[in-house]
């Protein structure tokens, strides 16, 4: 019997077969075990709801989705519709309501050694077993489907000399055979995230169905895989990370489309692709003040709604607001300009006559309905952070994701006329927390009101105060409203620890000002509403002022440092893939164009943690990726070089020192496989057990 009550059809995770924690956050084999959803599908009769649900493989060292069916009525259990031993992934309908989805099958199901590259696959409405739709050397990435007819749109990376899919075949298996892996860069950027740019660069295809999916089960089973059709033969570099949206009757994509600017710098202009005959025109150019994105045309084809994003620059952070074109007249116009909140995820009502968008908030995500009338913005939900929505053909009724740092996320159907937000019988329920989720804010001195979540223990009180962790987002410009699996709360909490986590100066849901109060003045404001969110919460009687500790990934993780090089107040500070010397994150992160806009040389110095590092007199866990391409590990060596070197605290003589270097040689920004999670919260566990609770270090045999 696991902790989590499961029906038969729902998801089991290795906890079962383990002792019974009292929540599976007491345990870290339960907690990498419980399922994770992304991604939702609706079919477009608004009948059949396709949620994609991770879960461990056998021996627990990887995830691997499969695709869940959820009542959208809610009545009937979750059931699991896919099974592939390497996974599948984003699920589409198709105007019929045959199921597209993109998966890894060694053989295709044919015999066949497809190299083992992610093809197209569908699982007919007719019925019959799933089968590769379409496949493309460099494999699928990406799916996009006409809502009432037409083609499927497919994305797949080609090699740029590559005219058709036979040559892009042989030019890769020329460079596999011969083992080249180089890249001859003549632009700019070369990374993303945690992969190399190039030579292979993204290319639209059309999948022209012409019918083939409404046959007979028989009829299905018998077919090869569709050819697909090069819509951006010329795309270069250009498709490169951009989004794009297809035209409900299929006949066109409206997609953005990267130029390069010179000077390193890229912007995005959005373009109008023929899917017939692969005919481009620019729809939006962007210039040096403006720039587009987030396309998503209207239902009846005649407009587009998308992002207008002002450009950042020393002066002012990126403003972005949601827009509309008009196809026929190219006439834009302001849906949400003065609507003081970033539009995020967004979808079109099916009668045109507005849209549903996701926006942060005060610490949430809700989903707010824009009149595209009159632009005016009504907040619909009230809890809880919103992603992956979907509207019902009707027009009645929406499903998204829905999570906090209650819950992980679960399906949800939002009742558009009452607002009325039911959960739905999802593949998992929701974990028991060991703690309470409460709200507190402060008043700093510029009279700006600063508000965070606070995670407290069971048994936190005057008599019996928890020791206190601040743990500082990342972004910066995003904000605490979501769960997350990688910096999970509650983790801590079951441990004993009440975590902090606020939102200071750059957070989003805020307003504008907000963020601006804190653009290029990281050490200032950021920073100083961060040690008045926490000496608001160290007065409380529940909280132990003496036992205090820092943490933060990323840009958490830079005013991590920032913090250990300004106040001796905590008694450790954890720091995951920080950013430590400005000058050398700069011009080596993957997009450096983006924080060359906010800092220029005097304000890199200016807010340089390693500047200070000489003031740095507490214990510090350092920990960092080698294939992190967004804070390069440039930035983990010198910071782990120059606290042992030239810190308050330096190695001694002996060589010993209380610092620690968490080196993990094939994770990226974020750690993503199971065990290394599990590592790295063992490591922070146990490395502020010892310095915050004064206990003996844990014993950790995987490590050596
Ligand atoms: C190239 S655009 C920067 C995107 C983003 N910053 C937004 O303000 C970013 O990636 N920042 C990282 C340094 C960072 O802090 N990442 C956090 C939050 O996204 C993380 O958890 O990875």
């Amino acid at each position: 019997m696991s902790h989590v009550t499961q029906t038969s059809e729902q998801v089991r995770g290795t906890a079962a077969e383990h002792a019974v924690p009292p929540t599976p956050f007491h345990d870290l084999d339960a907690y990498v075990a419980l399922p994770r959803l992304a991604g939702l599908a609706l079919s477009p009769d608004g009948t059949r709801l396709v949620a994609g649900v991770s879960t461990l493989n056998d021996d627990a060292t990887a995830y691997v989705t499969a695709l869940w069916e959820v009542d959208p009525g809610g009545g009937v259990p979750a059931r699991r519709l896919t099974r592939g031993a390497k996974g599948e992934s984003q699920a589409r309908f198709t105007a019929e309501g045959d199921l597209l989805f993109v998966a890894t099958r060694p053989d295709g199901g044919t015999g066949k050694d497809t190299d083992e590259k992610p093809a197209l696959w569908v699982l007919p409405a007719a019925g019959g077993e799933a089968r590769v739709l379409a496949r493309h050397p460099g494999g699928v990435e990406a799916v996009a489907v006409g809502r009432t007819a037409g083609s499927v749109l497919v994305q797949a990376s080609a090699m740029p000399s590559a005219a058709d899919l036979r040559t892009e075949e042989r030019l890769r298996k020329e460079r596999k055979e011969k083992k080249v892996a180089a890249i001859l860069h003549t632009g700019y950027p070369v990374r993303y995230w945690d992969h190399d740019l190039g030579p292979a660069a993204p290319r639209l295809y059309a999948c022209d169905l012409d019918g083939r999916l409404a046959g007979t089960p028989s009829a299905a089973a018998t077919d090869e895989p569709l050819e697909l059709r090069d819509l951006t033969p010329d795309a270069g570099t250009h498709l490169v990370r951009a989004g794009h949206d297809v035209a409900p009757d299929g006949s066109f994509v409206v997609s953005e489309w990267r130029v390069p600017e010179g000077r390193a710098s890229v912007r995005s202009d959005l373009v109008r692709i023929d899917v017939a005959t692969g005919e481009r025109t620019t729809l939006l150019a962007a210039d040096h003040e403006y720039e587009f994105g987030s396309p998503l045309v209207s239902p009846d084809g005649t407009a587009v709604a998308y992002v207008r994003r002002e450009r950042s620059s020393r002066e002012r952070p990126p403003r972005p607001s949601l827009w509309l074109l008009d196809l026929a007249s190219g006439s834009s116009r302001p849906l949400t300009e003065g609507w003081d909140r970033w539009p995020g995820e967004a979808a079109w009502l099916p009668d045109g006559s507005g849209l549903l968008v996701i926006a942060d908030e005060d610490g949430r995500a809700p989903v707010f309905r824009v009149e595209v009338a009159d632009g005016g913005v009504r907040r619909l939900t009230d809890d809880g952070a919103h992603s992956s929505l979907v509207v019902s053909p009707d027009g009645t009724a929406a499903f998204a994701l829905r999570a906090s740092y209650e819950h992980p996320a679960e399906v949800v159907r939002l009742d558009l006329a009452s607002g009325t937000v039911t959960s739905l019988r999802g593949p998992a329920e929701r974990p028991q927390l060991p703690g309470t989720l409460t709200e507190v804010e402060t008043t700093v001195q510029d009279g700006t009101r600063v508000r965070s979540w606070l995670a407290l223990p069971d048994g936190a009180s005057a008599e019996a105060p928890a020791p206190l962790l601040l743990w500082i987002h990342g972004g910066p410009v995003s904000s605490w409203n979501s769960w997350s699996w990688r910096w999970c709360p509650w983790l801590m909490v079951a441990q004993g620890y009440a975590v902090l986590l606020p939102d200071p100066a750059l957070s989003t849901g805020y307003g504008q000002e907000m963020i601006a109060r804190g653009w290029g003045r990281w050490g200032a404001e950021p920073y100083t509403d961060l040690m008045a969110a926490t000496d608001a919460v160290v007065a409380r009687e529940d909280i132990d002022e003496t036992r205090t500790a820092a943490m933060g990934g990323s840009f958490g993780g830079y005013m991590a440092n920032w913090v250990a090089g300004h106040t001796d107040r905590f008694k450790a500070i954890v720091t995951h893939a920080s950013l430590w010397a400005l000058d050398g994150f700069g011009p080596t992160t993957d997009a450096a164009f983006y924080w060359s806009r906010e800092m220029g040389p005097e304000r890199q110095e200016a807010n340089s943690p390693h500047r200070f590092v000489e003031e740095i007199r507490t214990p510090m866990l350092v920990i960092h990726g080698d294939k992190d391409y967004r804070v390069p590990i440039g930035e983990g060596l010198r910071l782990w070089f120059e606290l042992l070197a030239k810190s308050g605290l330096p190695q001694a003589e002996d060589g010993s020192t209380p610092h620690r270097f968490l080196y993990f040689p094939d994770e990226n920004h974020w750690i993503l496989t199971p065990q290394h999670a599990k590592v790295w919260y063992q490591v922070v566990l146990g490395y502020l057990a010892e310095h915050v609770l004064g206990e003996e270090p844990p014993e950790l045999p995987l490590l050596g």
